[in-house]
């Protein structure tokens, strides 16, 4: 399968059954191929706006083939695409009208709102003046804005029609505009003369169009019927009809705009209906399960020797162990998704490089940073065991339950209890359920109609919500400011530079990824991630959530409101440990997670790893972490010790994050922003040149706490390192001290380097000179 680009193919309103309707009715040629499924896809505004639709080719078709064959899609499509916009934009504008009225009556401050909206009021961002700001849907109020009135403006004026054109002149105002060749000509002069022109408007000038033939009059031309020539009157045989037949063929015309008219708003309630079960969630939780697999849990096996809970990172790299160490083993992973494990940090960042270049494949492959290619799944489809077939296997292999729910374990019988009540016991079993996201209080109390536009962001059902908003709408507003929240502001800010999409970023923090970063390199970062296009709102909560027509309107704490169509909530993830309760297990009292012993056992055969672990770190502590190299690390170690290899979880993993195409970051230990940090960075020289490896100068930076300060490097002492001055902090190190021992270490765009970190940490010593220890970083290399 893959995406076939259609450009100036409107395919809003010609799914794929008209398509196929006229494939086999002959209209459309399909040479060498009796069947066509060419599913078309809705577009999105923008795509609208750009005259541009796609669809997805699983005919086998290749593009040659496509080729040929779009322009007779478009000529097929284009007359019925007419009727169903006119119903479309009616109905559209009187539920809109409804719908107006109806938040008018429930919310009577959002007249505020509007009288702002119709002032054309100002960017959120700039505005000081503590007055209500509506930013997203004014017309005019962000430089991305389109002109058109927001929410309605497919209703836009047809007042102007001349009489005997409006279908033409609708489709000319269309906000889905034919084809570019079509537009130029029928601007051109001979309305209904092109072959194209004639299909736009054959329902409305039929009549005409045959007159043209002889007609020194342009079709569609005022009288319509009228005109002169040699055949007027003429009762049969040609371009004139008689009175009779013309009024049959006009009721028949109408019989058929009538049936077209109540397909086109059949269709259209479908297609609402589906989006209103895309959007409503509870809270954002996307994408309800829809079925399971196996269809039920009587077909699971009754007794596994490994039994994995929870299908991401910990659980697969898990059963990567068990298989190295026990080649035969039989592993069943139950997983409450309807995925087969993957990755999540490429949700947040590569894979909306790929959206970007139209690239998102149904295994959703992304480029790493090393160039390669790979998907986001660990393993191809064919490489799971059938979980029915699981203990029949001779060479094992693993299987996994889509869509099952753990709800207790019995450690001491060793049986773990689904949802419904199913049984399996186990011989060893590892529980790894990650974590879910966090919500806030003011969303999680709201009513339905506020949270259907909220949601948060954890799996790709939350990549593919988004994404289409990004595509369709006007603004998405970010809540948080740590990884999650930074990386994806930055990502959909880039792949929303060509659209209408406005980005913004609320947290109540000063500054971004302020719990990590000292407060000079967060407000540095915050005001890139502007530069980048992110609206980024500091020192901002909000107060309330209300439903205002089609968006959401949210109270700010500073006075000021926020109209948005989508609120993405990432603040957070909190430990799934809902099984603790019912299974006799201890949780973390302040950091959450499973209590686990150095051998990430929670009791005896029956280990956790991953964001679910509270394991206790012989260097720095009891620890809980919410990493990818963490999840991958203790996952391969209570695999190895599912097998009985006995080992001690003493592994220092670390994270990364970037930060748009500019920034990226790795760290590794206690990176908490509210410890000491001494931050060695290269300046660029005075008269730098545009290359990256110009610079030539360090700066220390000591920070912490609230306040930071600042010494000058002894190398250097002409060096102004005030946070203000430094506007560049390109590359360097940042130690994080407790008791004058590094205790963490963040690397600015500095790669390669994290072995000789955890060396640094794992040494647990003081250091006189930091400088010292920063020369080992090769900082400027
Ligand atoms: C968008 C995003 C970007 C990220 N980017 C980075 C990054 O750049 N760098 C980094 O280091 N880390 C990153 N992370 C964090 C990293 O992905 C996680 O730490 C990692 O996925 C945790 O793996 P896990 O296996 O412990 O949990 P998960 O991957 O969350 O897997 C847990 C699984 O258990 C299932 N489950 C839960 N409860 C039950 C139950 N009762 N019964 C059955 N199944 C259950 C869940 O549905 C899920 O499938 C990112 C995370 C996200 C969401």
């Amino acid at each position: 399968m893959s995406i076939y680009s259609l450009r100036g193919l409107n395919v809003r309103f010609c799914r794929q059954a008209y398509i196929l309707a006229h494939v086999r009715a002959g209209v459309v040629p399909m040479p060498g191929r009796t069947k066509l499924r060419l599913s078309l896809c809705e577009c999105s505004d923008q795509q609208l706006n750009s005259s541009r639709g796609y669809a997805i080719n699983n005919t086998g078709a290749t593009i040659d083939e496509l080729n040929r064959l779009k322009p007779y899609l478009l000529a097929a499509i284009t007359p019925l695409r007419s009727s169903h916009n006119n119903l479309y934009q009616m109905v559209k504008k009187r539920t809109l009208e409804a719908r107006t009225k109806l938040q008018r009556n429930k919310f009577p401050n959002n007249q505020a709102c509007e009288e702002e909206k119709k002032k054309k009021s100002t960017n959120v961002c700039n505005d000081q003046s503590g007055s209500t700001v509506c930013a997203s849907p004014s017309p005019g109020s962000t430089t991305t804005r389109p002109s058109t009135t927001p929410y309605n403006s497919s209703s836009s004026s047809t007042s102007s029609i001349p009489p005997c054109k409006p279908q033409f002149e609708k489709i000319a105002k269309d906000p889905c505009p034919p084809k570019p060749e079509v537009q130029n000509k029928t601007t051109g002069g001979s309305k209904c003369g092109v072959k194209n022109a004639e299909l736009l408007q054959a329902k409305d000038c039929n009549i005409s169009k045959r007159k043209n033939v002889t007609s020194d009059k342009k079709p569609c031309d005022g009288e319509g019927a009228g005109g002169s020539g040699s055949k007027k009157g003429a009762p049969s045989g040609g371009s004139i009809m008689g009175d009779d037949e013309a009024t049959r063929k006009t009721r028949m015309l109408l019989a058929l705009l009538a049936a077209l008219g109540l397909g086109g708003l059949l269709l259209w309630l479908l297609t609402r209906r589906k989006q209103k079960v895309a959007d409503s969630t509870e809270c954002g939780t996307t994408a309800a399960i829809a079925s399971t697999v196996p269809a039920t849990s009587a077909e699971l096996p009754k007794h596994v020797p490994y039994l994995l809970i929870g299908g991401g990172t910990a659980g697969f790299s898990a059963f990567r162990a068990i298989k190295s160490n026990d080649p035969r083993a039989k592993v069943l992973m139950i997983t409450n998704e309807s995925r087969k494990p993957y990755m999540r940090p490429p949700l947040s960042k590569e894979l909306w490089y790929s959206a970007e270049k139209g690239e998102v494949t149904k295994d959703y492959r992304f480029k790493q940073w090393t160039g390669a290619e790979r998907s986001l799944f660990f393993e191809p489809e064919e490489f799971f065991v059938d979980p029915t077939k699981l203990m029949e296997t001779v060479n094992g292999g693993i299987a996994v339950a889509q869509g099952f729910t753990v709800k207790k374990i019995d450690p001491a019988k060793h049986i773990v209890t689904l949802a419904d009540g199913y049984e399996i016991t186990y011989d060893e079993c590892l529980i790894a359920t990650g974590c879910a996201p966090k919500s806030l209080d003011v969303f999680a109390q709201a009513t339905p109609g506020v949270k259907e536009k909220v949601m948060v962001y954890r799996s790709p059902d939350d990549f593919e919500r988004l994404k289409r908003y990004a595509d369709e709408k006007k603004s998405i507003t970010i809540v948080g400011n740590g990884f999650t929240g930074s990386e994806l502001a930055c990502s959909l800010a880039n792949y929303a530079k060509d659209k209408k999409v406005k980005i913004y970023q609320i947290f109540p923090e000063s500054g971004n990824m302020s719990k990590v970063l000292p407060t000079y390199l967060s407000n540095w970062t915050t005001a890139k991630v502007e530069s980048m296009g992110v609206c980024v709102m500091p020192e901002t909560s909000i107060k309330n959530a209300q439903r205002d027509e089609a968006a959401l309107k949210l109270v700010l704490n500073n006075g000021k409101s926020l109209l948005t169509d989508v609120v993405v909530v990432c603040v957070g993830c909190e430990p799934n440990t809902s099984i603790a309760l019912t299974s006799g297990l201890e949780v973390d009292k302040s950091l959450g997670g499973f209590v686990v012993n150095a051998e990430l056992e929670a009791r005896r055969n029956l280990f956790v790893a991953g964001d679910a672990s509270c394991f206790y770190d012989p260097l720095l502590g009891r620890r809980r972490v919410e990493h990818h190299d963490h999840s991958v690390v203790s996952g391969r170690l209570a695999g190895e010790n599912m097998v009985g290899k006995k080992k001690a979880y003493n592994h220092q993993s670390m994270f990364w994050s970037d930060l748009g195409p500019e920034v990226g970051y790795e760290g590794i230990g206690l990176v908490d922003a509210s410890l000491r940090t001494v931050g060695v960075f290269a300046l660029p020289t005075s008269n730098p040149e545009p290359r990256t490896d110009n610079l030539t100068e360090t700066a220390v930076m000591e920070g912490g706490g609230s306040g930071s300060t600042v010494t000058v490097n002894p190398e250097t002492p002409d060096v102004k390192c005030d946070p203000k001055d430094a506007d560049e902090y390109g590359r360097g190190v940042i130690f994080y001290m407790k008791d004058d021992k590094i205790v963490g270490i963040l690397l600015w765009n500095l790669f390669n380097r994290i072995g000789l970190a955890r060396t640094i940490i794992n040494q647990n010593k003081k250091y006189d000179d930091l400088n010292e220890v920063a020369k080992l970083f090769e900082i400027h290399a």
